[in-house]
């Protein structure tokens, strides 16, 4: 295997082909029908407008830090993110690398009014029915893990189904390849190099200026403190999505609404 993002798409590739057999529709028997789509984008430009807009993400694992959170329970950091001030949620729905479910996306969303983002590898189209089947309002396009055809395929199928996109890069090239193939107006740099784990806050630094006024630009990955998103906003960086340092707090209110505005 070449490397971790290719591992872990061979991987989703195989569980998405038996999913496929197990409910073609893309809505699995025991799921209610979702309501109706919260703006995703909207949200987040909303509060950049005023501040900082976070996109809060339930990650109870991951492959580059093991176990974050013992005491996991996604309906109550969905409430405690939202009551710290976040914009959007992020949910980890991928069970082999993360230790997600489908169910932690349905539970934190049922638990707050906040707009979520199924955040998973899509590798193929018939995710985006899946995902919105069980509620997410936006869905993510990881612009190294996909040819230019299928992330195309995929950003149409998202549209579709009404979701959102946040469509992710690291470095020049996939920022060339995101702005010239694909529609979505909101992007994200990824400071983890998926292929590796190093984190480095200078790419968000790096590939800022390459982004037109009517992008909005995320900041993914390897922020955890106020001072952070200050050194980031110097780019032009108003938005961010957070995952490990808010996880492994015991107050995560606290810690999200200090994360934003510095006390
Ligand atoms: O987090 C990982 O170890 C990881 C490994 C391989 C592919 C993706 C991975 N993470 C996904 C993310 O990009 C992060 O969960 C997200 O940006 C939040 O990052 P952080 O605040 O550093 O938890």
């Amino acid at each position: 295997m070449a490397n971790k993002l290719d591992e872990i798409c061979a991987t989703k590739r195989d569980e998405v082909a038996a999913r496929k057999l197990s409910y073609p529709s893309g809505r699995r028997p025991d799921w209610a029908d979702p309501s109706p789509v919260r703006g995703f984008e909207a949200a987040l430009r909303t509060k950049a407008e005023g501040g900082f807009a976070l996109i809060a993400e339930i990650k109870k694992a991951s492959p580059s830090k093991g176990l974050i959170r013992a005491d996991f329970d996604p309906a109550a950091h969905a409430a405690a993110y939202q009551a710290g001030g976040a914009a959007c949620l992020s949910v980890l729905t991928d069970a082999p690398y993360f230790q997600g479910h489908e169910d932690y996306l349905i539970a934190a969303r049922a638990a707050c009014a906040l707009p979520v983002i199924r955040k998973d590898f899509m590798v193929d189209p018939w995710q985006c029915a899946e995902a919105r089947a069980m509620g997410a309002d936006a869905i993510l396009i990881i612009v190294a893990a996909l040819e230019d055809v299928a992330m195309v395929e995929i950003e149409a199928a998202a549209r579709e189904h009404d979701l959102d996109v946040l469509v992710e890069v690291h470095d020049e090239a996939e920022m060339e390849r995101a702005l010239t193939r694909l529609q979505s107006k909101l992007i994200g740099v990824n400071n983890r190099n998926l292929k590796t784990f190093e984190v480095d806050l200078a790419t968000t630094e790096r590939l800022a200026g390459m982004v037109p006024e009517d992008v909005l630009l995320v900041c993914e990955s390897g922020i955890s403190s106020h001072a952070d998103c200050v050194r980031m906003a110097q780019s032009g960086v108003r938005t961010f999505l957070v995952g490990e340092s808010l996880m492994r707090q015991a107050d995560v209110a606290a810690a999200t609404h200090l994360l934003l505005n510095g006390a």
